[in-house]
């Protein structure tokens, strides 16, 4: 079954660890085609809302609906429409980027997986090295299989937590381009980041996040290049 959605909405988020309010009471809607910038300083609550839309994370209050769907009830089944590139690149160190992407491909049930592979090999510009095992790369070597990966199954729902750390000028650009063709597919895509340059280039809208409330919600100009 293939789900389809064209926005998500999360309404009255409330998540709290303990006596920590971590959020405590947003809203977001984010929709196809754009790119929603989360920003916000240290424990404002980024990361967890990220965890609650990538539904691995349950809200203490609030719902969340992808398009007609409850997000919450239905999980297990929205959880193969997201895309997530998370801190940590997940790869398992002793295989090969290729392999990881074969894996990735064959746990998403990915039609055609030699083909898409082979484009976005090409895409991200997976040499050689992608035949080597995954402890043996570069951060932006990770990055890179990391975000193929994340991409392999063509996602709805692509959400991205601080892609450009660590990255150098060209593969910030290869990101920027990614994202972009992305937006373009009409997938909704989701950035948290700190890196105002970035979120320039690429963002559609901003989010500003403070002690777990949406401070700002407003559009971002210029970004429609
Ligand atoms: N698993 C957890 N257990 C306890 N407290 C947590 C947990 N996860 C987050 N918090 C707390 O919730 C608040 C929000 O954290 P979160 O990681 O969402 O912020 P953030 O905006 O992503 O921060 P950063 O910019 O530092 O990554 C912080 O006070 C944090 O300490």
């Amino acid at each position: 079954m293939t789900i389809d959605f064209e926005r998500v909405d999360a309404r009255g988020l409330v998540k709290t660890f303990g006596p920590t309010r971590a959020l405590a009471g947003v809203d977001v809607a984010l929709r196809a085609g754009l790119v929603t910038v989360i920003e916000g300083p240290n424990g404002s609550g980024k990361t967890t809302l990220l965890g609650i839309l990538s539904l691995l994370v349950r809200p203490t209050r609030g719902t969340v609906r992808f398009g007609s769907h409850d997000a919450l009830a239905s999980a297990d089944a929205l959880r193969a429409t997201i895309g997530v590139l998370a801190h940590a690149a997940m790869v398992y160190p002793d295989l090969t980027g290729a392999e990881s992407l074969a894996l990735a491909a064959k746990l998403h049930g990915v039609r055609d997986a030699d083909r898409r592979i082979a484009a976005l090999r090409e895409r991200f510009e997976i040499g050689p090295f992608g035949e080597r095992p995954t402890r043996t790369y570069s951060r932006g070597q990770l990055q890179r299989i990391a975000l193929a990966r994340a991409l392999i199954h063509e996602p709805r729902l692509l959400l991205l937590d601080e892609p450009s750390t660590g990255l150098d000028p060209a593969s910030v650009d290869r990101l920027i381009a990614a994202v972009r063709v992305e937006r373009a597919r009409g997938a909704i895509v989701v950035l948290v980041t700190h890196d105002v340059p970035l979120a320039e280039a690429i963002g559609d809208r901003r989010v500003r996040l403070s002690r777990g409330r949406v401070e700002q919600d407003e559009p971002l100009a210029g970004a429609t290049t």
